[in-house]
């Protein structure tokens, strides 16, 4: 059968709407086998390694697969919480918040927390909230600023969920929200908090995680969203041009990257002798092994040895409740105006 048999849902008891939360995805366990799987479903996705199949799978499956899962499932490790990957554990419990701050205000909502990689798969969590009676859902990727790579890898899931739907629901997405001026609030409320226990740094690295420079030349607009995020940071920030600077962790691969480099900058401000930098990753909103081991681990290492004193990590917005009440703010906007005709519980009807 082509298209799923589905229970009916009776007219007045549809029109609940569904929240979709979706971040990246981790490992079920920091184990190399756990890693091997979701490492072959994220790398195999065309969206986020743009190299034709022909090329890239020999590479994957005969070079990368075998070696990359040993070391990444180590550096897990060194970030495990006993209740699972750090993603995981924050994502769950923005869900769980997010859950608490749209209850009281009274609608008739049923918040979810999916993965676009590994589990939850963000189709068995649509499946859930038709099961709820759901009839309409606003997709909520958890990337503050759009990339190929990551947002529409999750309108890719989505659309490929929908394509084998008989009683398909309106759906609608948050396709970005780096100039959300609750975001840029949280992420300020965040670093001040930082800076009222800690004192202020030499300069703050606003460190965003790199895309291939060949998707920002073919028309991605990520990179420009994170240089007018860390614009609008250090305005509200108050910050002089030379007590912040923008870079770009993460590069995977051999190809050019958007720069400069987060591992290079640091390198610089260590050898010139900074005493003190402060790391904050704006386009994480939830804590996870980019942020914890490679910024505060391995960037931290970096800045020491190349002759820096102290590199301090600024948290994510993880559970911070500025940013959960941004989070549900940016909820209710998208959900205005959307017509509960039809859809008889419907939030903001
Ligand atoms: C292969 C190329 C990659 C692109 C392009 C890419 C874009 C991208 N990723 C994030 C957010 C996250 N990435 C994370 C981990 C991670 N990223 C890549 C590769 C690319 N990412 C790999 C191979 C990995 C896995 C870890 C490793 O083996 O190094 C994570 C953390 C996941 C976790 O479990 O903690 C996040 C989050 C963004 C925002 C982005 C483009 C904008
Ligand atoms: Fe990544
Ligand atoms: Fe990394």
């Amino acid at each position: 059968m082509r298209f799923r048999p589905e229970p009916q849902v009776p007219p007045d008891q549809a029109g609940r709407t569904g929240i979709l939360l979706c971040n990246l995805g981790t490992p079920d366990a920091a184990t190399p086998a756990a890693t091997r799987r979701y490492l072959a479903e994220f790398l195999s996705d065309p969206r986020v390694v743009e190299i034709p199949p022909l090329a890239w799978k020999p590479l994957l499956h005969g070079v990368i697969l075998r070696t990359r899962p040993k070391q990444s499932a180590a550096k897990y490790q060194s970030v495990w919480l006993p209740e699972g990957s750090p993603l995981m554990v924050w994502s769950r419990k923005q869900a769980t918040m997010l859950r608490g701050y749209l209850g009281e205000r009274g609608h008739a909502v049923s918040v979810r927390l999916a993965m676009r990689y590994g589990n939850p798969s963000i189709a068995s969590q649509l499946d859930e909230l038709k099961a709820r009676g759901c009839t309409r859902v606003l997709v909520v990727p958890l990337y503050p600023q759009y990339s190929g790579t990551t947002t529409a890898s999750v309108v890719d899931a989505v659309a490929d969920w929908a394509r084998g739907a008989r009683h398909v629901p309106a759906l609608r997405f948050i396709d970005r929200f780096y100039d959300d001026p609750g975001y840029i609030r949280a992420l300020t409320r965040v670093i001040h908090q930082h800076w009222q226990s800690h004192g202020r740094p030499n300069k703050l690295v606003m460190s965003f995680h790199g895309v291939p420079e060949r998707t920002v030349k073919l028309g991605d607009p990520y990179y420009a969203e994170c240089v007018e995020t860390a614009r609008l940071l250090a305005e509200r920030l108050a910050l002089k041009d030379s007590e912040w600077v923008l870079s770009f962790q993460s590069r995977f691969g051999k190809a050019k990257w958007v720069g400069p480099s987060t591992h290079d900058t640091l390198v610089e401000l260590g050898a010139a002798g900074a005493e003190r930098v402060d790391v904050v990753c704006p386009g994480f909103v939830a804590d996870c092994l980019e942020t914890l081991e490679e910024i505060a681990m391995e960037g931290r290492d970096t800045f020491v040895c190349a002759g820096g004193k102290q590199l301090q990590y600024i948290p994510a917005l993880n559970d911070n409740p500025v940013w959960l009440a941004a989070l549900a703010e940016l909820v209710q906007e998208h959900l205005q105006g959307w017509p509960t005709r039809g859809h008889a519980r419907g939030a903001g009807g």
